[in-house]
């Protein structure tokens, strides 16, 4: 891949679309330099389409080995945040066609783990809010997700965390995700990269959803993720930083 520009750690391609790169463009407006990328919106409308067509079925198995290949990875990916077992776990609730998290959510539970799922509020912004099987749902004024009822928690009054799973409707081979489109996470990882840069975030896509560079744009605000876990698989980006 030809590098053409350099922010921090990352040797940029052609497909990472930035500010910078196009004089005079307009601040948070993106285009398109490289005629082979498709757009955001053109990316999502694709790979929405392609979830559509996935059956229930195939949705449900792979949903499944997705949900014990994190179980699996959880010691690895959380041993170097703390020691107890009591972990805390910024999960999500999957709505079709999204991998289905459900199953996830009660294992994580069952080992005694504490589970929390993100609300949007205002400004694209989330916070948090427990979860555990049964507790009550409404569906989000601002998205079309479930959101249980009970005290949110905005991210620098969490007590703890130690892992982020992330939802997102593709990943790329440098860690960038590709998501709905409000900025909701977009936000938050921005946010935790600052304010805890340990806590391991990790993706959560359909086989085929973890794709190649240069699949998507990818923007100046746009923070990648430490992993992506696929049904059967985990891949990390690099290591979090050490604790300090
Ligand atoms: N399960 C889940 N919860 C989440 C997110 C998510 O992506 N998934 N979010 C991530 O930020 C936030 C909610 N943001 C969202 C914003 C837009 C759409 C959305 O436009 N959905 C399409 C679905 C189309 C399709 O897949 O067919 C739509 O309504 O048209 C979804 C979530 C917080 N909670
Ligand atoms: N840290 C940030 N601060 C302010 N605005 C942001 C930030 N990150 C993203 N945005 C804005 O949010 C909007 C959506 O961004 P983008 O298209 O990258 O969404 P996404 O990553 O696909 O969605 P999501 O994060 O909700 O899953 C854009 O207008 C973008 O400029």
């Amino acid at each position: 891949m030809t590098a053409l520009f350099t922010f921090g750690r990352k040797v940029m391609g052609p497909h990472y679309i930035t500010r910078r790169t196009i004089p005079g463009a307009v601040h948070n407006r993106c285009m398109n330099i490289d005629p082979a990328v498709p757009s955001k919106i053109q990316a999502r409308a694709d790979l929405r389409a392609r979830r559509r067509t996935r059956d229930p079925e195939a949705r449900e198995a792979l949903s499944r080995r997705l949900a014990e290949t994190v179980l699996e990875e959880l010691p690895r990916l959380t041993g170097g945040n703390r020691t107890e077992e009591d972990l805390v776990i910024a999960a999500y609730l999957g709505v079709p066609p999204e991998p289905a998290t459900e199953e996830l959510l009660h294992a994580l539970t069952s080992l005694g783990h504490t589970v929390i799922v993100p609300i949007c509020e205002p400004g694209y912004r989330l916070s948090w809010c427990r979860w555990w099987p049964g507790v009550p749902l409404v569906k989000s004024p601002r998205a079309p997700v479930l959101e249980p009822e009970g005290t949110r928690t905005p991210l620098g009054q969490l007590a703890a965390l130690d892992l982020v799973l992330v939802p997102g409707l593709a990943v790329d081979a440098a860690g960038y995700r590709l998501g709905q489109g409000g900025g909701y996470y977009d936000r938050f990882l921005a946010e935790l990269s600052i304010e805890r840069p340990t806590v391991p975030t990790a993706g959560m896509v359909y086989p085929d959803e973890f794709v190649a560079g240069g699949s998507f744009p990818v923007e100046l605000h746009d923070v990648p993720l430490h992993g992506v876990f696929t049904p059967g698989a985990y891949h990390g980006f690099g290591a979090p930083p050490a604790p300090v």
